[in-house]
């Protein structure tokens, strides 16, 4: 059978967090023994930990908030490709693959080996990259990774081309198991009208 495959972070206390960010929590704020009747629960989190999308709100005081995203872009025809061991992501290594025809690319590097541990460093995605893709047709790129820049940067540059050059940002995605090939992938945000990103559950199957 051609079942759906999880590419999401599971979300408990433990999950990592930008260093100084919100830790996970889910709470019963209200139990069924106290309602007599249900257990209500409550989520306190970042939005930037886990498998998420970003606003450009995110990045940029004007720019658009989730709930003004085209939902069309997080579901739909998606490209696996698999490129570990690299320093960054460019038009270099992009280059070798045939991606004509590729709406939503989901790049699987393998650096963020222990997910309950912020990495140190990540390779950042070259801000050169985003007309490349633009060009190419590409209008969502997914990684493995908590960010699309190097983690101490404060121009985050590659967030700004991505966006300028109308390209959508999934970050965190688990894709340790996925082999590369063409799939169809949903990743939907949250109907969060003034937020500068959104948690997803992330889901792949083989086309
Ligand atoms: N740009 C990152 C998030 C990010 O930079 C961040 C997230 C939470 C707390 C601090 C952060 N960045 C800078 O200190 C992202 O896109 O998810
Ligand atoms: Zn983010
Ligand atoms: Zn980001």
């Amino acid at each position: 059978m051609n079942t759906w495959i999880d590419i999401s972070q599971r979300l408990d206390k433990e999950v990592a967090v930008w260093p100084g960010d919100t830790p996970f929590r889910y709470e019963v704020i209200w139990s069924k023994e106290e309602s007599g009747s249900v257990n209500v629960g409550q989520i306190k989190m970042s939005i930037h930990t886990g498998t998420h999308i970003d606003a450009p709100f995110h990045f940029d005081n004007n720019g658009k908030k989730v709930i003004d995203l085209d939902i069309n872009l997080y579901i739909g025809k998606a490209r696996v490709v698999h490129l570990p061991n690299i320093k960054s992501i460019g038009v270099n290594e992009l280059s070798k693959l045939d991606l004509a025809g590729v709406t939503r690319l989901l790049i699987r590097t393998d650096t963020w080996k222990n997910r309950y541990l912020f990495p140190e460093s990540i390779p950042p995605l070259e801000p050169e990259l985003a007309a490349y893709l633009a060009k190419l047709g590409v209008r969502l790129i997914g990684l493995d990774l908590p960010s699309v820049d190097p983690l101490d940067s404060k121009e985050l540059s590659a967030h700004h081309e991505l966006t300028h050059n109308g390209i959508h940002i999934l970050e965190g995605l688990v894709l340790d198991e996925v082999q590369p090939g063409d799939y169809e992938l949903a990743a939907l945000p949250l109907p969060l009208v003034d937020a500068d990103g959104s948690p997803v559950r992330a889901v792949l199957r083989k086309i």
